[in-house]
């Protein structure tokens, strides 16, 4: 193009790759001028041997924190976005606008040049699941309207890990509880320290199983196993939920960070766009039968959480601290 000017030989056959691949590129340029199409071609080659020119100037993929969010930390590098929940204090609960922040970082994600996508958790723990505080500073009044638009969120929450377009990975640092657990389904990779626990104490709250996990546990683990975890809250060890099938590999505590990303930056290199269309045909099977199990357990939610029981269960929760 920089030299002879818009595309005008014939394509070459489909098995002449190389030459089928510099056809494609020269054609996709157009009628772009050949000066300007010259010195794009030579800012290209200018910028790249600047920056081989020593290896102190090569600035390293730096770890880019990304601004604007107050509860996650969200960071891109070697093709990896991560999101990292970040209240540790309060074992990474799931705020309202917590719940907002990981919509608006998977959006980013969704679209950024990444291959892989992580969420993981600051801490000691995963997370904590839901905060349980959501539910209180509320008037009577107010009440059935916040349970209306909590369960907007809620579906709206789980349906953005439903439709996320690209491989998605959870590495669990600790403990999970609640939403945090039933998610996990929806990942096409979790890894989980030996620290890590699985609880899912929805009855003991007087509530019930969301995350889809009404449809993904029993399928996953058969209906015994899910009823233990879902309707009875079972917690289950890291070793448990992986021989379950929830966790896809257990490492040690004391080298989990080390080996998840040396594991996680050796697929972070594999071709991006193989591994997007892969995961959307395995995904792509039950997407509907998802949407629609998410939307059934936000309604059945949003009636929970007007019952006397699930009220009293969170009001025992923050009275905890009052009555010790
Ligand atoms: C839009 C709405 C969508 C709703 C979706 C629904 C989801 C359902 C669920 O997720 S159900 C699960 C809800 N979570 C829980 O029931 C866990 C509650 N927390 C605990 O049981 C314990 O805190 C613990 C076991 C996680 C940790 O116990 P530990 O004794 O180690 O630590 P503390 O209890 O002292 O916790 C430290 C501080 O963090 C606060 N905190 C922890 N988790 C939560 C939480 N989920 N909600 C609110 N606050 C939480 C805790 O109160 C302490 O705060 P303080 O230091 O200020 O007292």
């Amino acid at each position: 193009m920089a030299t002879e000017g818009p595309c005008s030989t014939p394509k070459p056959g489909v098995f002449d790759l190389i030459n089928k691949a510099k056809w494609d590129a020269w054609n996709a340029l157009g009628n772009l001028p050949k000066e300007t199409a010259r010195q794009n071609y030579v800012d290209l080659v200018s910028g790249l041997s600047s920056s081989s020119d020593s290896s102190s100037q090569v600035k390293p993929e730096a770890d880019r924190e990304q601004a604007g969010y107050e509860t996650l930390v969200m960071t891109s590098e070697d093709g990896i976005t991560k999101i990292m929940l970040n209240r540790p204090t309060k074992m990474n609960a799931l705020t309202t606008q917590m719940y907002q922040e990981i919509m608006l970082a998977l959006e980013a994600a969704s679209k950024d040049d990444s291959t892989i996508t992580v969420l993981t958790g600051n801490g000691s723990y995963f997370s904590s699941g839901n905060d349980l505080t959501n539910f209180t500073h509320i008037s009577p009044d107010e009440i059935e309207e916040k349970a209306r638009r909590g369960a907007i969120l809620l579906r709206d929450f789980v349906g953005c890990f439903i439709d996320f377009p690209k491989p998605l990975v959870a590495a669990v640092n600790g403990p999970a509880v609640g939403i945090s657990v039933t998610i996990l389904r929806l990942f096409d990779l979790v890894y989980a320290s030996d620290r890590a626990t699985f609880h899912t104490p929805f009855s003991h709250l007087g509530q019930t199983p969301e995350g889809c996990s009404s449809y993904t546990f029993p399928k996953l683990m058969g209906p015994g196993k899910a009823a233990e975890m879902l309707i009875f809250g079972k917690k289950l060890t890291a070793a448990e939920a992986c021989a379950q099938g929830l966790v896809t590999e257990v490492f040690p505590d004391s080298t989990f960070q080390k080996e998840v990303w040396t594991r996680l930056k050796a697929y972070s290199k594999l071709p991006r766009n193989a591994l997007r269309i892969s995961k959307q045909m395995i995904r792509n099977h039950e997407k509907e039968k998802l949407h629609a199990t998410n939307a059934e357990e936000s309604r059945i939610l949003q009636e929970r959480w007007l019952s006397d029981e699930c009220m009293n269960a969170i009001m025992n929760f923050l009275s905890r601290k009052a009555k010790m």
